[in-house]
C-alpha cells in the first residue's frame, strides 16, 4: 500500500547510545505515513529493537528529532509522551508483556484504559480475528508464545491507533497464524494506521510497501519496485557483517 497521505511519523537523523560501548542508534531518518506498511530488517543486535522503542516514545534519543501526527514529542514532559504514546501507537514488544492475572481477551481489552467489560466485544472480535477464538478465555499463562505474540499484536491494534510498531510479530508462528497476523496489520493499514514492523523473514519484509535495513546502528532504506532509493545490502555481507560482531 502506498502512501497518499503526509506523514504521521517523521523521524529526523535519530541517535541513542545505551551505557558502554555497544549498541544503540547512530542514525535514523524516515518518514512514515498513513495506510502505509514498513518493514525493518537487519542482523542480530544492530539496533532493530532500539529503534523500534524510539520511535514508540518509549527510549528518548539522544539527538535528533521525532514528530508524531504534528507533534515535535522533544518538546514533551515524560507524562506528555506516555499520554501520546497511549493515544497514538499500539507496540507490540519482543517480550510481548501481557498480564498474566488476566485472560486473553482481557489483555486485549487492556489497550483502553481499566474497563475491561466497556470493550469486550471489540477485544473478542480481533482475538477472533487473529484465529484465537476459542482461546478468547484462556489465562495468558496456558498460551504457547506464539498465541501471547497474536494476543499482543491485537492488544496494539485494537484501539485502532494511528501508528502500529511491532517487533518480529510472526516470530515462533506457523504460516497459517503468521499469515493472520500479517492479514490483520494490513487490515490496520487499510484502515489508515502507518504500520512498522521488524522482522527477520525476508518474505514478511517484502510484503512491506517500505523497506528499510538496520545495520551497526544505521538505518538505510532499500529501493522497492517503484522507488531508486539507498541499495541494499547484499544478504552475504549482512552474514559476515554479523559473523564479525
Ligand atoms: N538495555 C541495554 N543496555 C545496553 N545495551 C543494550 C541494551 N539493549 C540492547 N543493547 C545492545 O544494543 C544493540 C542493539 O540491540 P537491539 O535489541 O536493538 O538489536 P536488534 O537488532 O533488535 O537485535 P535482535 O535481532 O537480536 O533482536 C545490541 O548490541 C545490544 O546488546
Amino acid at each position: 500500500m502506498r502512501a497518499h497521505t503526509s506523514p504521521v511519523l517523521v523521524a529526523d537523523n535519530l541517535c541513542f547510545a545505551y551505557p558502554g560501548e555497544r549498541g544503540g542508534i547512530r542514525s535514523a531518518s524516515l518518514a512514515l505515513s498513513a495506510s502505509v506498511t514498513a518493514s525493518v530488517r537487519g542482523p542480530s543486535g544492530s539496533g532493530k529493537s532500539t529503534l523500534l522503542a524510539l520511535l514508540g516514545l518509549i527510549l528518548t534519543p539522544a539527538s535528533g528529532t521525532l514528530s508524531l501526527a504534528g507533534t515535535d514529542t522533544g518538546r514533551l514532559s515524560r507524562r506528555e509522551r506516555d499520554r501520546l504514546r497511549r493515544q497514538r501507537i499500539g507496540v507490540v514488544l519482543q517480550d510481548v508483556g501481557l498480564l498474566p492475572y488476566l485472560n486473553a481477551w482481557e489483555n486485549v481489552a487492556t489497550a483502553f484504559g481499566p474497563r475491561l467489560g466497556a470493550h469486550r466485544k471489540e477485544a473478542r472480535g480481533l482475538v477472533e480475528r487473529l484465529g484465537m477464538g476459542e482461546l478468547a478465555d484462556a489465562p495468558v499463562t496456558t498460551l504457547s508464545g506464539g498465541e501471547r505474540r497474536r494476543i499482543a499484536v491485537a492488544r496494539a491494534a485494537v484501539k485502532q491507533p494511528a501508528v502500529i510498531l511491532a517487533d518480529e510479530p510472526t516470530a515462533g508462528l506457523d504460516p497459517a497464524a503468521a499469515k493472520l497476523v500479517l492479514d490483520a496489520l494490513g487490515a490496520q493499514a487499510a484502515r489508515g494506521a502507518a504500520v512498522l514492523l521488524v522482522t527477520h523473514d525476508p518474505a514478511v519484509a517484502e510484503c512491506c510497501a517500505e523497506q528499510y535495513v538496520v545495520e551497526r546502528g544505521s538505518l538505510t532504506r532499500q529501493a522497492t519496485d517503484d522507488q531508486s532509493v539507498a541499495p541494499a545490502p547484499r544478504p552475504e555481507q549482512m552474514a559476515s557483517e554479523e559473523a564479525q560482531r
